[in-house]
């Protein structure tokens, strides 16, 4: 069995949303200051690399992380080739079998150059939520930052899913991923006021 590492690296100078708070961590209280340990201080975003969002995110009224049923996130899923499509829906998932399956990873590996924040990402189509909840699936991941293109504002895709009962991670690495069938690790934080999480997403393989 080996574990797979689909997180991004969370470190200074990372590229995170347009206009978001910058990710910073310091040694705030050092060796040298407290005579016995280095203590340091984070300044993130909750949106920042690889994170499960809620749907307090995006509805005033949803759930927050502190809510969220950890049993989604964690357990088999199916990574799915997605590569060269500009968006994704109903129409590249017909006769894709998703057979028993809670969770989908998709793989489109469109976002190359880990450094920059992408300005275009192929993102998902409304049709996608009433498929996959019909299906079974509760909980979609994707390798580009939100599931909606960057410049929207309704946010059809993270709303369309959420109705649906679909919940949603973002931002994961899967160009080291062959697609295939994988246990899948990634746990938010116990943020009570969370509206979105980093996690450490790992992936097993069975
Ligand atoms: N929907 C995106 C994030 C997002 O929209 C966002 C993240 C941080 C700061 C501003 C954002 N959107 C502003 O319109 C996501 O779920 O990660
Ligand atoms: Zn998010
Ligand atoms: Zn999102």
């Amino acid at each position: 069995m080996k574990i797979i590492d689909i997180s991004r690296r969370l470190e200074n100078g990372m590229p995170v949303w347009p206009g978001d708070t910058a990710f910073h961590y310091e040694v705030s209280w050092s060796k040298a200051e407290s005579g016995s340990v280095n203590v340091g201080t984070l300044t993130m975003s909750t949106h920042t690399g690889t994170h499960v969002d809620a749907p307090f995110h995006f509805d005033d009224d949803g759930k927050k992380i502190i809510d969220l049923d950890l049993e989604l996130y964690i357990g088999p899923v199916r990574v799915l080739d997605m590569t060269g499509k500009e968006s994704i829906g109903v129409k590249d998932l017909e006769g894709v079998d998703l057979n028993g399956m809670k969770r989908v990873l998709f793989r489109t590996l469109s976002w190359q150059n880990a450094s920059e924040f992408p300005e275009k990402i192929p993102h998902l189509e409304a049709d996608l939520g009433p498929f996959l909840a019909e299906r079974g699936i509760r909980l979609i991941g994707v390798d580009v930052p939100s599931v909606d293109p960057i410049d929207s504002k309704d946010l059809y895709a993270h709303h369309g899913l959420n109705e649906n009962g679909i919940h949603i991670l973002e931002s994961v690495l899967l160009d080291k991923v062959e697609p295939g069938d994988y246990e899948l690790i990634a746990l938010p934080l116990p943020l009570v006021e969370g509206d979105g999480s980093p996690v450490r997403a790992v992936l097993r393989t069975i």
